[in-house]
Parts: C-alpha cells; structure tokens; sequence
C-alpha cells in the first residue's frame, strides 16, 4: 500500500460497541470519530494506524484489517485517510468514559452511533461505518460545500464486490 493519503482512522469493536473518541480539538471538534490521525514520514498506513491507536487508547493491535479509504473534497482541501478495523475481546479496562490528551474515550453500542438521529457523529462516518462493520473494502468520496456534505459515492475496492 503506498501513503497516498494523509490520515488513518480505525474502528476497534469489542462485543456490539465501537470505542469512540469524542474529539476535544477541531476537525471535527466535539463529534464521536474513531480513533486515528496523521501518519508520520517514512510510516506504513499500518504501522500508522497500530502507533495511533497505542498513542491515543494504550491499546496494542496487531489484527487490523484494511477497511477501505475515505477522501474528501472541500473549498480548502483534498485529503483523505486509510480506514481500518479490529475486535478485541476485553473492553481494554474502559469500563467508564476515559479522558485522553485528544477527548473523551468511550464504548459506544454501535446501534447508538449508526442512529438516523445521532447528530454526534460526523455525517460521512454513519455513511461508510456500516460498510467497514460488515466487512466490505470500499473507497468512500465524499465532497463538502459549506461543511455540509453535498455528494457521497462509494467503489468497492474488491473485484468480486459490487
Ligand atoms: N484534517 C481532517 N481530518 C479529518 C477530516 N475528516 C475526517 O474524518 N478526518 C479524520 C482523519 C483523522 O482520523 C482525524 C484527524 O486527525 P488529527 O488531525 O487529530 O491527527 P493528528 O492527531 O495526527 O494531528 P496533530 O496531532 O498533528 O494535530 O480526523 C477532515 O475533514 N479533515
């Protein structure tokens, strides 16, 4: 995989809930993400995401699946992040809400986090989730006008996909 993209993000699930980071800082600034973030020099997309995920959770992963890509356009920029996912089998000692450097770490039920009504995650992230949940490897492109999301389409990045 070569480092076209800019960012990682990465969904560890645990028996029904994602652990989720509501972000202290912007972009995206007081919403529920997964965890993630830039991906150093000389960095795989993989090494990338485990070193976020250590940095941001204290958790150690070495069963990442690559979930696909997701780039957005905006009158600012074109930039994108690698997509990728686990499942644990503890909930990694967050029996509570943890705060962390980057916000507020917490495991939350992925029915609560896909709902229609949920305007606590990014409009984009209920959009591809469900895909990187069931498994499917897609590039996500979503294009921003106004911070309001104006085009979402999805390719599947696996032949044998539709
Ligand atoms: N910059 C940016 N990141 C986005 C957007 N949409 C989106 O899902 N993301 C994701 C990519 C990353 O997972 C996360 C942003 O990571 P970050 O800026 O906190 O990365 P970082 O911690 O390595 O950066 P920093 O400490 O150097 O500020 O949000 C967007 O529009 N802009």
């Amino acid at each position: 995989m070569t480092n076209q993209l800019k960012y990682t993000m990465i969904f560890i699930k645990h028996d029904n809930s994602i652990l989720m980071l509501n972000r202290l800082k912007p972009p995206l600034m007081g919403l529920w993400t997964g965890v993630g973030g830039k991906i150093d020099a000389n960095e795989s997309p993989t090494d990338g995401a485990i070193r976020e995920v250590h940095e941001e959770t204290g958790i150690v992963v070495n069963n990442l699946s690559f979930s696909g890509t997701v780039t957005w356009q905006t009158e600012q920029e074109d930039s994108g992040m690698y997509l990728f996912s686990c499942e644990i089998h503890d909930n990694a000692g967050y029996d509570e809400p943890k705060l962390v450097d980057e916000g507020i770490l917490a495991w939350k039920d992925i029915d609560w986090v896909l709902h229609g009504s949920n305007e606590g995650i990014p409009k984009h992230i209920r959009l591809f989730l469900p895909s990187v949940l069931s498994g499917q490897v897609h590039e996500h492109l979503c294009f921003f006008r106004n911070n309001e999301l104006e085009k979402y389409e999805r390719h599947s990045l696996l032949k044998e996909d539709k």
